[in-house]
Formats: structure tokens, sequence, C-alpha cells
């Protein structure tokens, strides 16, 4: 088979002295933001599969055989098609890192959201197969997962999750609808209450009952704010918001990515937050509002839907995958 760069077939990490990684899928929204950010920081070198042949089963498995790593940005049937090919190839076969929906539940892989819990960046690094996160569900299980963790949260209390996202959370066919102008400016949509990100949310927030979620999308390109209106009295012992916001400063002390602002950040004095700040980064901001008078609160994650709620959080789960340095930069 011919391939798109000068490293040679079967030797190819030894060549080029960097681990060799495939996206399959790479000229899709997510597959594309990969690929800009690993271009950006010439970490790996990236096997490209010709035009011709890039829904071609035989030349996939062939290509996939000399790389130490695929990445897969496809819909869900097709990553399923794809897994098949590597798991085919055997123990020699590369380390699969999928971004769709196909496996995040899936016993034998790994929830690629290294922030989870302390160990999950280790369980990452030894893992063969990783499934990417959810844009939706990385905002909704940074924020709860904590607070379950903690006691603050009963594991079966009642939550409800709304959310807004930038349209290119819904990959080429949505982008296409709203640059044509035939979208509408905004719309509530997951109405039926089976948003396929549920399991995987409901699963590692920690939370015995089905939270209700509800998503929306915008007149804007990217960008997200995930959102959990709480009721405080409602909470064993009966938390202030502060206390919340505590518990979520003490998990993420120290993280790179996930930070939470102090209660003096600007968002806090303005009673207002714009999904949009974060956006090209692999950044999470969490914020917990609150009024003492009328004992409410809504916790809130900030992030890109196309950074750390896809792309960003791929590349960083490929460092970990692949022994690499994080470079500490946000994006
Ligand atoms: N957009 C987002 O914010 C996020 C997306 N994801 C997930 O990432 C995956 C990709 O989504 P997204 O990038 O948005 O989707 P896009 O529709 O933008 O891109 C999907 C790409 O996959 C290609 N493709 C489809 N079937 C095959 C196949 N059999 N072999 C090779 N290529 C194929 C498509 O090509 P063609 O158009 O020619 O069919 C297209 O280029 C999805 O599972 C999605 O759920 C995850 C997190 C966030
Ligand atoms: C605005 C919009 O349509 N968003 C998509 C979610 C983005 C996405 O594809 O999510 P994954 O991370 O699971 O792949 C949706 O709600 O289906």
């Amino acid at each position: 088979m011919t391939l798109t760069d000068s490293t040679i077939p079967g030797q190819a990490k030894a060549a080029s002295g960097k681990p060799v990684v495939f996206i399959d899928g790479a000229a899709g929204t997510t597959g594309l933001g990969i690929r800009e950010r690993l271009a950006r920081h010439g970490q790996v070198t990236v096997k490209d599969i010709p035009d011709d042949k890039r829904k071609d089963p035989g030349a996939k498995r062939a290509l996939m055989a000399e790389v130490d790593l695929v990445i897969l940005c496809l819909p869900d049937d097709a990553a399923k098609e794809t897994v098949a090919l590597i798991d085919d190839l055997g123990a020699s076969g590369p380390k699969v890192l999928d971004a769709s929906t196909a496996f995040r539940v899936a016993p034998d892989w790994v929830y690629g959201f290294a922030e989870l819990a302390p160990d999950q960046a280790d369980n990452i690094r030894a893992a063969k197969k990783v499934a990417n996160p959810g844009c939706y569900p990385t905002g909704g299980i940074a924020l709860l997962r904590p607070l379950v963790d903690a006691g603050l949260l009963p594991a079966d209390y009642p939550v409800t999750i709304n959310a807004v996202s930038g349209y290119s959370g819904g990959g080429k066919s949505m982008i296409a609808a709203y640059e044509a102008g035939t979208a509408p400016a905004f719309e509530l949509y997951g109405l039926g209450f089976a948003h396929k990100h549920l399991p995987e949310t409901q699963k590692y927030a920690g939370l015995s009952r089905r939270p209700i979620f509800i998503p929306s999308v915008g007149n804007f390109r990217q960008g997200m704010l995930v959102s959990v209106p709480l009721h405080l009295d409602t909470l064993p012992g009966k938390p202030a918001a502060a206390d919340l916001h505590a518990a979520l400063t003490q998990r993420y002390a120290g993280s790179t990515y996930v930070s939470v602002p102090p209660l003096d950040a600007a968002p806090y004095a303005a009673g207002r937050i714009e999904p949009e700040a974060l956006n090209d980064t692999n950044r999470l901001e969490l914020y917990v509002f609150g009024s003492d008078a009328h004992r409410q609160a809504v916790l809130v994650a900030r992030l890109d839907n196309l950074g750390k709620g896809a792309s960003g959080a791929a590349v960083q789960n490929m460092r970990l995958m692949l022994g690499l340095a994080d470079t500490g930069s946000v994006d």
C-alpha cells in the first residue's frame, strides 16, 4: 500500500523517532481539530490514507498494522467497523482512542476523562482502548462526580442537566445547515429524554437515578455551557453554595485543564456567563452560582465543545496513551 508520508512502513516509529498515529475520519470536524493540534505540537508522525481509500477496510487494516495509535473520529457504526479491524490484528495491533459514542460505557474500554478520579490518568496510560468522552458529559460529570464522591449530592438525587452548544457539535451536516441560514437561531432538543450522552453521564457521575438532560443549540459556531440547578435545602446537611464551590476547588486543585475560578471572578459579579470564552483551548471552567437568601444554586461548566469536549481531550488522552509529555499549553 502507498503511504503518503516519508516514514518506512513497519519501521515508522524508528525512522521518525516519534510515535505514529492514524486518524480515521481525519476530514471531519473532530478529526480536523485533532490534526491541527498535532501539527502545532509536533510530537507524533501522522500517517495519512489516500483520499480514495479512506473508507476501504483493506487499506485501513494494512495501514493500522503499522501505527502505534489509531484515533477514530467517525460515526458510531463506522467506529465499530474499524475497531473490529483492529481487534483482528490481535495483541500486536495499535492502541485505539475512539471519539464516538460507541464504546463509552463498554466494560473493556477506559473512559478518557483524565480528571474523573485521581487514578484515571494512570488508567488511560495503561489502556489499549480508550473512549473519548462526549462534550456535554465532560461538563456534567466534572460538576457532579466530586459532589457525589464527597457526599454532598446523594447518588439518587433527581438531577436535571441543561446545556447549550455551538452548532459545530452537530458535525458537518449541522455546520452546513447553520452556515446556509436554514437552521433555527436556537432550539431545545433531546426532548425524548433519551439523548445519547445520558448513559455515560449517569455512569461516570456516579448517579443511581437517571438524570433529566435537555441540551440546546444556538446560532454560534463553538462553545458550550452545561448547568445543573439545585435547591440547597434538599441536599444532605443543607450546604451553602460556597461549600459546593469549596468541594470542587479542592477536587481540581493542581489540575492543568480544569479550573474552579474564585468567587470574585467576573461572571459572579455580572450574574451572567457566556459560552465562547474558552474556544480553541482544552480548558474547562466550573462555577457555582448561588443565593444564600433563596437557598438556591446553579452549577455551571464552560468549555469548547471542539476543545475539551472533543479534539483537545483526544490530544490529552493521546499523550497519556503514548507516554508523551504534556506541553502544559492550554490548547
Ligand atoms: N463535533 C463535536 O463537537 C463532537 C463530535 N464527536 C464525535 O466524533 C465523531 C465524529 O464527529 P464529527 O467530527 O462531528 O462528524 P463529521 O460529520 O464532521 O465527520 C465525520 C467524518 O467521518 C467520515 N466517515 C464516515 N464514515 C467513514 C468511514 N467508514 N471511513 C472513514 N471515514 C468515514 C465522514 O466522511 P463523509 O462525510 O465523506 O461521510 C466525515 O469526514 C462522532 O462519533 C461524534 O459523535 C465527539 C465529541 C464532540
Ligand atoms: C449540537 C449537537 O448536536 N451536539 C451533539 C453532541 C456532540 C457530539 O457529537 O457528541 P459526542 O461527543 O457524543 O460525539 C448532539 O447532541 O448529538
